[in-house]
């Protein structure tokens, strides 16, 4: 009998699972061992070293924060969803489950660390999801800037400063109705950003959830005349 929902199938749970206690058992340590690192003190770090100090790091969404992105990816009807921040493809899982529930599509996932996106593509096929994934390699300001929309579904998980240029270079290819959810919105560095989505102007409809470190939904309703 086929599951609910492709959450439930043995092949993601147990997949999550692992990928979850992994995060749990490892995180912390390597966290704690950069507390005085200049990086987490404010100093600004280069996207690229600031991934290789957290080559070791999940740095996942919480479970419910994954089963938010698999509600609204459903919600939509989701059938194109850029990630931007893949890591070992927690978020993905959450996200490529809700495609195969939704009929197929695919999660444009980019991911700077070149050793993450092999973890990453080895846990998508662990998880039999391997095929509604496109993992792209290197900055999201490169490797998202060709994309072709429309685009349904946006998941912003990489680092803090550059959730809005990486949403500004996405927005003319938002189809209307389309859902972003940005993580980590308790991080002051996304001030900006926060900012930004609740200007009406801006065209977006936007709230933030109380969610994991909490998480800002909002809906792209484009900027045309509003009267
Ligand atoms: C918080 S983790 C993502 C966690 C992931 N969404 C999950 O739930 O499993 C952030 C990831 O974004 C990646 N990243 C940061 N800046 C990036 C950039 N400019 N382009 C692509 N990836 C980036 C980092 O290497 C890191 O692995």
């Amino acid at each position: 009998m086929r599951a609910t929902s492709t959450l439930q199938s043995p092949a993601v749970k147990n997949t999550l699972d692992r990928l979850f206690q992994d995060a749990a058992a490892g995180d912390p340590a390597i966290i704690a061992s950069l507390r005085d690192h200049p990086a987490r003190n404010g100093a600004p770090t280069e996207a690229a070293a600031m991934s290789e100090l957290m080559r070791n790091a999940y740095l996942p969404v919480p479970r419910e924060v994954g089963q938010l992105l698999y509600i609204l990816a459903s919600g939509v009807r989701a059938r194109t969803i850029v990630e931007f921040g893949t890591s070992f493809a927690i978020s993905t899982t959450f996200l490529a489950a809700a495609l195969r529930d939704n009929g197929g599509g695919k999660v444009i996932a980019t991911e700077l660390h070149p050793e993450k996106v092999k973890r990453a593509r080895q846990n998508l096929a662990d998880a039999g999801l391997a095929d509604l994934v496109e993992i792209r390699e290197g900055d999201a300001r490169e490797t998202l800037r060709d994309l072709e929309g429309p685009i349904d579904m946006v998941l912003l998980d990489g680092w803090k400063d550059l959730y809005l240029p990486v949403l500004q270079m996405l927005e003319p290819r938002l189809r209307p109705g389309a859902l972003i959810a940005a993580d980590n919105m308790s991080n002051k560095d996304l001030r900006p950003y926060a900012d930004y989505l609740n200007d009406p102007q801006n065209g977006y409809v936007s709230v933030l959830l109380p969610l994991g470190d909490k998480v800002e939904v909002s809906c792209w309703v484009g900027r045309g005349d509003a009267g």
